[in-house]
């Protein structure tokens, strides 16, 4: 990629475009990426909202197509110089069989970096997660640690094991020759907990607490922190991380990154809570209401339901022992390895993180919508 004129001439396509995360993606390099001329935007499900951008000045090119099928995501690809891939099944709570898990997030990402190859696509930033490492299922903590801090990652879920494998495909792949000879140059980003507008679970535990006369009831231990990070900070994360893996090929190529901002250290609750209080939620209870052993007993049965009614029905409830787990389990990150690297920094501070958010809840407020986990 020539990072030495100025003009309008790159062509990104970003999977998985119209997901929470995608569309602020999109967004962001809309308005944050000068040197686009076209942006490609795949999905198996393409939101309306896109219509909207197509008038701008950069071409918004709306893909429906399905990451598992390789010849879709190399049409997709043909004459990118960019790819951003974020499309996978986020899921930890059964909603998938784990076969299913794996052909979109393990499979679909070697589709992608075969299409690369085929097409001679350079540059590759993948979506990873925090759950490519951890929390483990032994709780073991991992308290505001970064990229080098030593941790067991033990993996038992589909959906962590997937990411953890797909994040190994795009790392090896670094290197590799793509059609015309040049190197493709790798990197992946691991958010932590994404929130911001458009964030579907937030919006659930809004209505649940509404529902229960606008309060929720604690279950985690304030004392565990929980990583968060705001959805417009790893979107511009990545928009950084793909301007730079041109020239800074040695430094970033084949590397991880946590996603970080300043969001503060808090519980999976309270921190939904600096969200939700301001739209009129309280917390109840300093400690957990219920003992920790009634939690897992719960959490317990909802994984017995699970597989009693599977035949029947998919039944799934926001507690099961692997949620319950990650909820538990501190797992924070404390890093300025992507400044180091590629210069960045948190484009929304707390505050307007925060707001942003917010103000999002509460247009929603009186929006009916499914509570798919309730
Ligand atoms: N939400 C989080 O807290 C979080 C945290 C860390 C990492 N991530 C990662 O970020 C990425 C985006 O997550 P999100 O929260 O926006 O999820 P999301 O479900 O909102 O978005 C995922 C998008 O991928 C698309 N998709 C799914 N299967 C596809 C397929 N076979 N082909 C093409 N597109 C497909 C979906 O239609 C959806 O639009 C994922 O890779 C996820 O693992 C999310
Ligand atoms: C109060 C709790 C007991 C209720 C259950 C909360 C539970 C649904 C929350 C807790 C932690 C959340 C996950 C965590 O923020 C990190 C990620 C990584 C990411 O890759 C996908 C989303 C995910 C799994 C969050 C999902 C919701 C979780 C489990």
């Amino acid at each position: 990629m020539d990072m030495t004129d100025g003009g309008p001439d790159l062509v990104y396509l970003v999977t998985g475009g119209c997901g929470f995360l995608g569309e602020h993606m999109v967004k962001t390099l809309l308005e944050m990426e000068p040197r686009l001329r076209e942006l490609r935007v795949f999905d198996l499900h393409l939101g309306p909202w896109l219509e909207a951008l197509k008038p701008g000045p950069v071409q918004v090119t709306p893909i429906q197509g399905d990451v598992t099928r390789a010849e879709d995501v190399v049409a997709a690809l043909a004459g990118a110089d960019v790819v951003i891939h974020m499309a996978g099944l986020v899921d930890v709570w059964g909603l998938n069989d784990p076969e299913v898990i794996y052909r979109v997030n393990v499979q679909g990402t070697q589709n992608v970096i075969e299409a690369c190859v085929q097409t001679g696509t350079q540059f590759l930033v993948y979506t990873s997660s925090m759950e490519a490492l951890g929390p483990n299922t032994k709780g073991h903590p991992f308290y505001r640690g970064n990229e080098d801090t030593p941790y067991e990652a033990i993996h038992t879920q589909p959906y962590p094991r997937s990411k953890a494998q797909a994040e190994r495909l795009v790392l090896e792949a670094n290197g590799r020759k793509v059609r015309g000879g040049l190197p493709l140059v790798t990197c992946a980003l691991r958010p932590t907990g994404i929130y911001g507008e458009g964030h579907q679970l937030m919006l659930d535990f809004y209505r649940k607490a509404q529902r229960a006369g606008g309060w929720l009831f604690r279950t985690v231990p304030a004392s565990v922190e929980h990583g968060r990070v705001y959805a417009g900070n790893v979107a511009w994360m990545h928009v950084l991380a793909a301007r730079e893996l041109g020239s800074r090929a040695t430094t970033m190529g084949g590397q991880v990154y946590f996603c970080y901002d300043d969001s503060p250290y808090k519980s999976y609750e309270d921190f939904n809570l600096e969200i939700l209080g301001p739209c009129g939620i309280g917390l109840l209870g300093t400690q957990p209401l219920l003992p920790y052993f009634l939690l897992f007993l719960l959490a317990t049965l909802n994984a017995f339901l699970q597989w009693l009614l599977r035949p029947l029905v998919v039944y799934t409830a926001l507690i099961n022992p692997y949620t319950l787990s990650l909820a538990n389990t501190t797992f924070t990150v404390q890093t300025d390895k992507a400044r180091r690297h590629f210069d960045y920094q948190p484009l929304y501070g707390w505050e307007e993180s925060r707001d942003r958010t917010v103000s999002w809840v509460k247009t929603r407020k009186g929006c009916p919508g499914p509570l798919p986990r309730d």
